[in-house]
């Protein structure tokens, strides 16, 4: 499946939006979810907000960012501490590129390990996405670690051994200064080019020491709606594009 190029803004803002509204008709009052990381993660978060707040919604929920964490609480979500025992019904975030498979590299906001762990907490996680997110191939977008700052100069060369150009992220405010994740972690973005076998690579950066966490998300997603100009898609591993207006339910 391949969608048809596209530009603009204004264009990929309304996609997030129709992905997201999407995913919202699947969400159901009781549920404990997971919030994402993002800026379609972000319009969802705002789309349920007004959701809970009409009272069409009960839910609660845990965030995977501080920044995700301010927004749900300025739109109303009541928020879960992490704890023993939790496991989330549904976890909802975007991602920097998916496959068919629905392999993701995630983490272009450096919030890859707390999506994960969520993610892993999660009986299911819906991806969102536009268009533009969706690759036959991942490795256009750059894959994030987030390092531990002792361990950043023999990570920086593990990661040039195995094939990668490691560029460490800056501060976007301050470029002076390396950006951090919510943990104090350092990001590195590692330039592969196509990744050809992600398992195998998920594998060699597990096994380097000081990697906290690659944005590499395999086996994880259950499906994605990806929505491009009027059309928004439910994609699922080994079947075939459906319509999101199909389901009533969760995929
Ligand atoms: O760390 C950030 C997350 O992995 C985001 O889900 C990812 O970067 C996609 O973000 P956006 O929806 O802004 O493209």
């Amino acid at each position: 499946m391949a969608f048809a190029k596209h530009s603009g803004n204004d264009i990929t803002r309304q996609e997030k939006q129709q992905a997201a509204a999407a995913a919202l008709r699947w969400v159901r009052s009781g549920m404990q979810l997971g919030l994402g990381t993002g800026s379609t993660a972000a319009e969802f978060i705002t789309l349920l907000g007004q959701a809970v707040r009409n009272g069409e919604l009960q839910v609660e929920a845990v965030a995977t960012s501080l920044a995700s964490e301010k927004l749900a609480r300025a739109v109303g979500i009541p928020l879960l501490p992490p704890r023993r025992g939790l496991r989330l019904d549904l976890t909802i975030d975007g991602a920097d590129e998916l496959d068919n498979q629905l392999q993701l590299i995630k983490g272009g906001g450096g919030a890859l390990l707390r999506e994960k762990v969520v993610a892993t907490a999660s009986d299911y996680l819906l991806i969102i996405a536009d268009a533009s997110k969706h690759v036959a191939q991942l490795g256009r977008f750059p894959l994030p670690l987030e390092v531990v700052p002792f361990a950043l100069p023999w990570v920086l060369d593990a990661v040039a051994d195995l094939g990668g150009a490691p560029k460490l992220r800056l501060d976007k405010t301050n470029p002076a200064e390396p950006a951090r994740s919510d943990q104090g972690n350092l990001l590195v973005d590692c330039y592969f080019g196509a990744l050809l076998n992600p398992p195998e690579l998920a594998q060699q950066l597990q096994q380097i020491p000081g990697i906290v966490e690659h944005g590499l998300f395999l086996g994880l997603a259950r499906a994605a709606v990806v929505a491009q100009a009027d059309t928004t898609l439910v994609l699922q591993p080994g079947m075939a594009p459906a319509s999101a207006a199909d389901f009533t339910d969760l995929p």
